[in-house]
């Protein structure tokens, strides 16, 4: 049992210590991005499945509300949180249709949309970064393994090297937060 919960927890720290050497410039271009949209009225719209569904709300939530510095609220919505509009898409479209339809409604030319799948290969999550791409948003993944579908029909894939799920997501929340706070840091005029 100790054998397990130790190799658990090191391995997710050797999996989100290789992500951070891979994907340290692009996280700061995307930071850039971000800062960009925001100050020009742009939102990010973040949506996946599973855990991913919480990471998106949990993110969103971090603009919506704050990170750790008082600041203006940003405006970031996860597309699995409205239990009306999920049934309603779903029921009356099919599942997959469930990111596309609100990239469509919510999305912007500008704006910023994050799909997130572990496997890179959710049928709804593909199809909401296609909506995404035809509306003109900037989109962006965060995945793992291979990358899967999803890698190559983004602007920006954040690649997670493992395929484990859960220590792909776990690599996924802490690139959010470390997104939030570069954002953060950047628009108080505090990160270079
Ligand atoms: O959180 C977990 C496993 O850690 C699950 O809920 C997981 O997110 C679900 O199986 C998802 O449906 C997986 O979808 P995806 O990441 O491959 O797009
Ligand atoms: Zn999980």
């Amino acid at each position: 049992m100790k054998d397990l919960i130790l190799k658990a927890f090191s391995d997710s720290a050797a999996v989100k210590q290789q992500f951070a050497r891979d994907h340290a410039d692009r996280i700061a271009h995307v930071t850039a991005l971000m800062v960009t949209a925001f100050r020009e009225g742009r939102k990010v719209l973040l949506f996946g499945n599973g855990g991913s569904a919480t990471d998106a709300a949990h993110i969103a939530a971090e603009f919506v509300g704050r990170y750790k510095r008082e600041r203006a609220p940003l405006p970031a919505i996860a597309l699995a949180t409205d239990i009306a509009a999920i049934t309603c898409i779903a029921n009356d479209y099919g599942f997959d249709e469930l990111f596309a339809r609100q990239v469509r409604a919510h999305g912007q030319k500008g704006d910023i949309a994050i799909g997130i799948s572990t496997s890179g290969n959710s049928p709804n999550v593909l199809k909401g970064v296609a909506a995404a791409r035809e509306c003109g948003l900037i989109t962006v993944a965060w995945t793992g393994g291979t990358g899967g579908k999803l890698a190559p029909l983004v602007d920006h894939a954040f690649v997670v090297p493992s395929t484990v799920t859960a220590r792909i997501q776990e690599s996924h929340i802490t690139l959010g937060h470390v997104l939030c706070e570069l954002v953060e840091e950047t628009l108080l005029g505090t990160a270079s």
